[in-house]
């Protein structure tokens, strides 16, 4: 019996020619909420479908609440609750029919009208589902996705489209869910939002896991050091990457003797580690090292990786 919600040891999936995740490795603990982070096609939804028993798979070990979902039944099914990327609710029904509908399918399943007010559509309740916006038929399908009780919610980019207020919110139901003892398991492309939800991540690349770990590890493990702009004599912009920006700040103001022009020191956000993880982004690309300096240009740096 693990204390794991997931286990993931060297999973592989080919489609045809197409090699979607190539030895993948991944540990989820029970409780938190986990964000698989990484570029199109880069194998996420793969791994999370067969998370959810609706992919199989062509090698490695897979236990998701203990079970593998590959041979797992209709009682473990129960335990996990799916958002799907396309969720088709019946369009003629009305918000409390639909969630009162699905709710016969669970053994236990959670108070449809507590659900809705949950997922914040008290005010829709009556309204039929076709009639929804596309941020509030997204709160419908979580809505369905937890009506059963889960222990373990899977999302796949549950907030592609949504306006900012609406990914606020869905924020908000996402902590709200956790703070209940909710394990969540999601994908997406944006990096706020791992960062402001994720307690752990994944960054995969062609089928692997190239880093994980909590998001400030994360950019402590891999994003070290800083990048200092300033205004150069000719008026020109300067840029150097340093593991030692005080160092570098201090030459400058020794060097123009006194207020350093346009000065800027920025830390990497987790974009910047993320580009640069998934080679998205170089250091090169990203004024890493020297930049030639030229008249009185870069003080001498400290490459930081
Ligand atoms: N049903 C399928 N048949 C054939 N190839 C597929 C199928 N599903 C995915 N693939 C391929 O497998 C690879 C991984 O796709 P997957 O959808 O898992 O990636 P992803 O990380 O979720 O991407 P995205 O961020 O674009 O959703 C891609 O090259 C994709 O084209």
């Amino acid at each position: 019996m693990t204390h794991n919600a997931v286990e993931v040891r060297g999973l592989r999936k080919r489609y045809g020619e197409v090699t979607a995740v190539d030895g993948l490795d991944l540990t989820i603990r029970r409780g938190e909420v986990f964000g698989l982070l990484g570029p199109n096609g880069a194998g996420k939804s793969t791994t999370v479908e067969i998370l959810q028993g609706h992919r199989a798979r062509d090698g490695g070990e897979v236990s998701v609440l203990g079970a593998d979902p590959a041979t797992a039944g209709r009682a473990w099914r129960s335990r996990v609750g799916i958002v799907w990327q396309d969720e088709s609710a019946p369009a003629e029904l009305t918000v409390r029919e639909t969630v009162a509908h699905f709710a016969r399918y669970y053994p236990a399943p959670r108070d449809p009208e507590a659900v809705i007010s949950l997922v914040g559509l008290e005010a829709k309740r009556d309204q039929r589902v076709k009639a929804l916006s596309g941020g509030q038929r997204r709160r419908l399908d979580v809505a369905l996705g937890v009506i059963g009780g889960p222990e373990l919610l899977l999302l796949d980019e549950p907030t592609t489209g949504f306006d900012p207020a609406a990914r606020r919110q869905f924020w908000e139901l996402i902590r709200l869910l956790a703070a209940e003892g909710t394990t969540i398991v999601l994908t997406t492309h944006y990096l706020e939002e791992a960062e402001a939800l994720a307690d752990r991540l994944a960054v995969i690349k062609r089928g692997r896991v190239v880093a994980e770990g909590e998001p400030g590890e994360l950019r402590a493990r891999f994003g070290t050091g800083a990048t200092v702009e300033w205004t150069g004599p000719d008026g020109a912009p300067r840029r150097v990457r340093t593991a030692t920006p005080t160092r570098t700040v201090t030459e400058l103001a020794a060097r123009t003797g006194g207020e350093v022009p346009g000065l800027r020191v920025t830390r990497p956000t987790l974009e910047d580690v993320y580009l640069r993880l998934t080679g998205q982004v170089t250091d090169a690309d990203d004024g890493g090292g020297d930049d030639g300096g030229g008249a009185g240009g870069a003080p001498r740096t400290e490459e930081s990786r």
